[in-house]
């Protein structure tokens, strides 16, 4: 059985406007995962729905073999942390420190566990040095690995990340591409919203495809990038290297070193 499973789930929000519609999905623990699709296609409603600050209006949502319906929502969310797209709506506290540590003294665990797991926590999403500063003195971008790592430090088994490619520079990509490979070696399961064509086919060995409030795809990102129907479907691009090798005759290459040795 898989860790987390949605089955026929629908939901439609209380002005009557559905946004999901017979998702089913299941996701094994140690799984990278990226969920793409056009805007309002019901990507951030999909997540919600897997850590219960959401509740189907139809089907089931199962963690751990536990209808996420008969649970609260601080129940799901042990289980399945979820980082919002905008830091904004999440930090509240006064330091970075504070901030990341919030869940963990809300636990009442000892001062000194706390200590420990927001260090390693900080240094993974690169915010050591920043630890006593207010999270407003950082730019956006920078308050996204903040509010990254007081999920992280949380320890659930699933975490969803919603859009954190948004405004990010190229260290700071890189830097998420190696929190998420560090997380699937920890055995987490780590389900990815993002824009980013060009991080889904770095990163990713599973994407999966919403369009208007369906799921259309859920397969390889060799299989997704070069179906074009599927693409046009979605309103999706192909990455950059997929366009060029495309333009060179080759067919399925989603990487560089795929094409270098296509090429030579
Ligand atoms: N609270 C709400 N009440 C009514 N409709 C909503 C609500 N929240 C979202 N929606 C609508 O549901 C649809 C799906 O929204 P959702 O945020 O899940 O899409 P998304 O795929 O994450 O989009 P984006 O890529 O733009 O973030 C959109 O049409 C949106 O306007």
């Amino acid at each position: 059985m898989s860790f987390l499973q949605l089955k026929n789930v629908s939901y439609t929000y209380p002005n009557g406007f559905e946004a999901v519609k017979n998702l089913n999905l299941e996701f094994d623990l140690g799984e990278s995962v990226a969920i793409i699709g056009q805007n309002g296609a019901g990507k951030t409603t999909a997540v919600k729905l897997m850590n219960g600050l959401l509740k189907p209006t139809k089907g089931e949502v199962l963690v751990e073999g536990n209808v996420t319906a008969r649970m609260t929502t601080a129940q799901t969310s042990r289980l399945v942390g979820y980082v919002f797209q905008n830091p904004d709506e999440q930090i509240f506290q006064e330091t970075i420190y504070k901030e990341i540590a919030y869940g963990l003294v809300s636990k009442k665990l000892p001062t000194q566990t706390i200590q420990e797991k927001v260090k390693k926590a900080a240094a993974l999403c690169g915010l050591s040095e920043v630890l006593q500063e207010h999270p407003y003195n950082l730019p956006y971008s920078k308050r996204k690995f903040v509010t990254i790592a007081a999920v992280i430090v949380m320890d659930t088994p699933v975490i969803i990340l919603d859009e954190p490619t948004a405004g990010q520079d190229r260290e700071s990509t890189e830097l998420l591409a190696d929190i998420i490979t560090y997380l699937s070696k920890e055995n987490k399961t780590v389900i990815t919203i993002t824009h980013d064509m060009e991080f889904v086919a770095q990163q990713f060995k599973r994407v999966i495809v919403l369009t208007d409030k369906e799921k259309q795809q859920d397969a390889s990102p060799e299989i997704i990038f070069w179906d074009f129907p599927l693409l046009k479907k979605a309103n999706l691009k192909q990455p950059y290297i997929c366009q060029l090798a495309d333009r060179l005759g080759f067919k399925d290459i989603i990487t560089i070193n795929e094409l270098i040795e296509r090429v030579f």
